[in-house]
């Protein structure tokens, strides 16, 4: 590789036992994307990134997998792991490499940066923060006294270092499980460098850290809703589809596609909510290609828009208004019909039934309406 080349190594190797929620806090979702996703986003186009992951892990998630160069298993601690990733870049030996946690998803461009401009004239650099507490020694519970903290800074990630200096002093390093990488670094001798650390690089810890961070991204969250709504009459038939699921009924839901009221309207939310225009100026009816097509189709594109678009589908309601079929013994299918075509949780999916006490179309029973919402989150 040319010796500019930087490289990254992120540490994804760890068990997130402190942030507890049944799932390494890497793989855990964060405003509508795992936490990993968010922080490979931060090192996109840099160079390449050696992400290290539990040997457990690996083939988990092969769209997270596919963002990287290389994919290694890591170690028994943070150290080991990243030892891990200097020896499978060894190979391509690259001028920089810049070390971080997975677990700091919202680190931001300018820190990055600093970092790697900072290596142009220093072995190592690395990101600190100014203490702006008062620091305390605590005992059995109480302050044992103040601790001066002049000259003390918070150690934050990516640590960037010249490849070679960090692969041999990693190689060297004898001492107890370091915590950093600068740790090992200053073993060796080499002179770290302090940029400018961010309050928002925070490292996801404990469980309450999910909620800090989801309030970080917050700040520049564009929030969409849409609306859908949809009618198709009755016809001959003894089905209908309704949210992707076959339901008997004596009469069947007459339409150019599928007619499945449900999925149309919830489509055509997505749509809505992206400003992206309604499902007939995607698939038009005039087309006879999309004749008895099924509906699934128009869905998935408009949740792959979405995706492509830098949105999560966050949460989509659905309302069926209808005498008949009865809705309620298919909902459930119906909600993880719906989610496995946008690939969302089912949990993020409601889908209800309402009557219109017998008055107008529906009440007459002449027809199927439908509305929905959905809402859309990019951050
Ligand atoms: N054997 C390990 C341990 C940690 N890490 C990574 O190092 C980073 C910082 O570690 P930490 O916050 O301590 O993560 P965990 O070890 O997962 O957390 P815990 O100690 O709560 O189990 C994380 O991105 C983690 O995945 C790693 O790659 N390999
Ligand atoms: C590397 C690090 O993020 C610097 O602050 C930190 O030392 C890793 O955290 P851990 O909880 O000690 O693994």
């Amino acid at each position: 590789m040319p010796a500019q080349t930087v490289a990254t190594v992120i540490v994804a190797a760890g068990r997130g036992l402190r942030a507890g929620g049944g799932v390494p806090k890497q793989w855990r979702d964060l405003a509508g994307r795992p936490v990993l996703a968010r922080t490979l986003d931060a090192f996109a186009g840099l160079g390449p990134v050696c992400l290290v992951l539990h040997p457990d892990d690996i083939g988990r998630a092969p769209e997270i997998e596919a963002r990287a160069e290389m994919i290694v298993p890591g170690g028994a601690d943070r150290a080991a792991s990243v030892r891990a990733g200097l020896e499978a870049l060894a190979a391509t030996s690259p001028g920089k490499v810049l070390i971080h946690d997975a677990a700091r998803p919202l680190v931001m461009a300018e820190t990055i940066e600093a970092v790697i401009a900072a290596l142009d004239h220093h072995p190592a650099a690395a990101p600190g923060l100014a203490i702006t507490d008062a620091l305390w020694r605590v005992a059995d519970g109480h302050v044992g006294g103040t601790v001066p903290r002049e000259g003390l800074v918070r150690a934050q990630t990516p640590q960037g270092f010249r490849f070679d200096s960090i692969l041999a002093a990693h190689r060297r390093y004898e001492g107890p499980s370091a915590a950093d990488d600068v740790a090992v670094a200053q073993a060796a001798g080499l002179d770290v460098a302090l940029v400018p650390g961010h309050e928002d690089n925070m490292k996801i810890t404990g469980p309450g850290d999910f909620a800090r961070a989801a309030r970080i991204l917050g700040t520049d969250m564009d929030v969409r809703t849409g609306n859908g709504f949809d009618v198709h009459a009755f016809g001959p038939g003894d089905h209908v589809w309704l949210c992707g699921v076959k339901v008997e009924h004596g009469q069947g839901l007459v339409g150019h596609s599928d007619a499945d009221v449900g999925m149309h309207a919830l489509t055509d939310a997505i749509y809505g909510a992206m400003a992206h225009g309604d499902i007939g100026q995607h698939f038009p009816p005039s087309d006879p290609e999309w004749k008895g097509a099924r509906s699934e189709v128009f869905l998935a594109h408009a949740a792959d828009l979405a995706r492509v678009e830098g949105f999560a589908v966050t949460h989509c309601d659905v309302t069926l208004i209808c005498e008949r079929p009865k809705i309620g013994p298919h909902a459930q299918a119906m909600r993880e019909e719906l989610a496995r075509i946008m690939q969302i949780e089912p949990a993020r999916v409601s889908v209800k039934a309402t009557t219109s006490e017998r008055l107008g179309f529906t009440g007459r029973e002449e027809g199927i309406a439908a509305i929905a919402t959905a809402t859309l989150v990019k951050s």
